[in-house]
């Protein structure tokens, strides 16, 4: 498959383009990575140097791509961190593009806000525009807990309050919703779960909740989610690869004990996950 994705670069470390692409690369697909940012390093840091690009940079390098005529053989469009609201247009104006040239494409938004230990983390504009401009055009949305709270305007205390809220988001454009890190007081004090919702019913999934805290992880799933939904066509599938695969690739990171997700070292993990998860009807 081909999927162009457009996010953060990071020169160090693991996040957007930089934890996303190597995972669909190494299970065989091309990845057309648009950058929205080179930084040095993620956010999380608190310090970072490097420039945000203008939409209008974005635009050119998406018209460029469409002028090699590949969009036609293009599968989705993933998107992500978007450093600037005006990269939002230019994401939107992408998502066009390609629909115009392959009407089976999809449109996977990670809207990428914030958490819930951090709260808002992206500058005045972008929460807005993921809720009114990028939620309507999108075919698969991949919020956190923090993010579907904001999306949905509902505060998120059960399962069922989650499926709610996902519900709702289908009501408004997407038709698969993607719940990660979900802890509500039903959760075990050990674990960490995440939750589909499609048009044709609800998937949980529950994993080990590992002695990490990281960036990047949600990049990771949200593009791996992405991909095998589009070869699989089952959210409930794609839910046990993703969620598999990147279990695997936390544990590592903890046994390591390293900052940075091991997107290189614990690779193998995107392709045999050494622990098996399966997401049951919710
Ligand atoms: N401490 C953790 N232990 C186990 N799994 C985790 C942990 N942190 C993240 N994950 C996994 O990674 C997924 C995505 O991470 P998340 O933090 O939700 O993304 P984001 O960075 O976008 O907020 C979670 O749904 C969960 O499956
Ligand atoms: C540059 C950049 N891209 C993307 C992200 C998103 O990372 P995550 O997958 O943890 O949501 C962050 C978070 O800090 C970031 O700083
Ligand atoms: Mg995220």
């Amino acid at each position: 498959m081909n999927i162009l994705s457009i996010q953060s670069h990071v020169a160090y470390g693991h996040v957007g383009n930089s934890s996303a692409a190597f995972p669909l690369q190494r299970l065989g697909h091309e990845v057309w990575a648009v950058n929205t940012v080179q930084f040095s390093n993620h956010t999380g840091y608190g310090a970072w140097r490097g420039e945000v690009f203008s939409g209008a940079a974005v635009t050119e390098v998406v018209q460029g791509v469409e002028e090699r005529g590949a969009l036609p053989s293009c599968d989705g469009v993933l998107s992500g961190y978007m450093g600037d609201a005006g990269i939002g247009e230019a994401v939107l104006d992408a998502v066009a593009r390609l629909r115009r040239a392959n009407p089976d494409a999809l449109y996977c938004c990670d809207p990428v806000i914030g958490d819930v230990g951090r709260g808002v983390f992206v500058r005045p504009g972008i929460p807005e525009f993921m809720r009114d401009r990028a939620l309507p055009a999108a075919d698969v949305i991949v919020p956190n807990q923090f993010e579907l709270e904001f999306l949905a305007g509902a505060s998120v205390t059960s399962r069922e309050a989650a499926k709610a809220a996902a519900s709702a988001l289908l009501g408004r454009g997407p038709r698969v919703a993607l719940v990660t890190s979900l802890i509500t007081p039903e959760t075990p004090a050990d674990a960490i779960e995440m939750l589909v919702v499609a048009r044709d019913g609800a998937w949980a999934l529950r994993t080990p909740l590992l002695p990490v805290s990281v960036n990047g992880a949600g990049d990771a799933i949200a593009a791996l989610f992405f991909a095998h939904l589009l070869e699989t066509r089952s959210p409930a599938e794609a839910l046990s690869r993703a969620a598999s695969s990147v279990y695997g690739l936390l544990k590592a990171t903890a046994e390591a004990g390293s900052r940075e997700i091991l997107t290189v070292a614990a690779q193998e993990e995107f392709v045999r996950p050494s622990r098996r998860f399966d997401a049951e009807p919710a």
